[in-house]
């Protein structure tokens, strides 16, 4: 599916040395974030830093959001992900999209401007209209959980 989004370029860099996000295969799923940087940042292991993009989206629509994941590359095999784990994006959220970056690794890591840090997915969102009642209706799990099933 694909749906209009508000952009706003907040860099005079976006579109010059920096691209605009696209996506980068006819299946992608998300569009990469790039570091919006004036010069590279040592992020030494353990560090954590809150990188500017240069760009911010309206979403508006309630029923979506954007959720802004690691990518698999510079996770598994340089320890960056993201301070939040996952970055989530509100569809009333019009300030600048921002990537904490976290270096879980044991070596320094370089993060250059433009460098593509994270990737923004959007996601269909349903809010719950809470209705609240004494008894749910009994299921075969009921409160069974964490690992309540077994493992084989
Ligand atoms: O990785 C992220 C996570 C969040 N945000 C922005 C968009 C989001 O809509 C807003 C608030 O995020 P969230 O609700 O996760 O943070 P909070 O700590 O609950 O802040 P708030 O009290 O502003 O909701 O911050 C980002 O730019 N990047
Ligand atoms: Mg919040």
């Amino acid at each position: 599916m694909k749906q209009a989004i508000q952009l706003k370029i907040l860099s005079d860099k976006i579109g010059n040395e920096i691209p605009l996000p696209t996506y980068a295969t006819e299946g992608s799923a998300g569009l990469d974030l790039r570091a919006c940087l004036d010069k590279a940042i040592e992020l030494a292991p353990g560090e954590t830093t809150l990188l500017p993009t240069g760009l911010s989206i309206y979403i508006q629509d309630p029923n979506l959001a954007a959720t802004i994941l690691p990518r698999s590359g510079l996770g598994h095999k340089h320890g960056i992900v993201l301070g939040n784990l996952v970055g989530l994006i509100d569809s009333d959220y019009q300030g600048e999209l921002m990537v904490s970056c976290w270096n879980r690794g044991n070596t320094s890591f370089t993060i250059e401007p433009g460098e593509r840090v994270a990737q923004l997915v959007l996601l269909p969102v349903v809010q719950a209209d809470f209705d609240i009642v004494t008894e749910f209706e009994e299921t075969e799990r009921g409160a069974g959980g964490f690992g309540h099933t077994g493992t084989k």
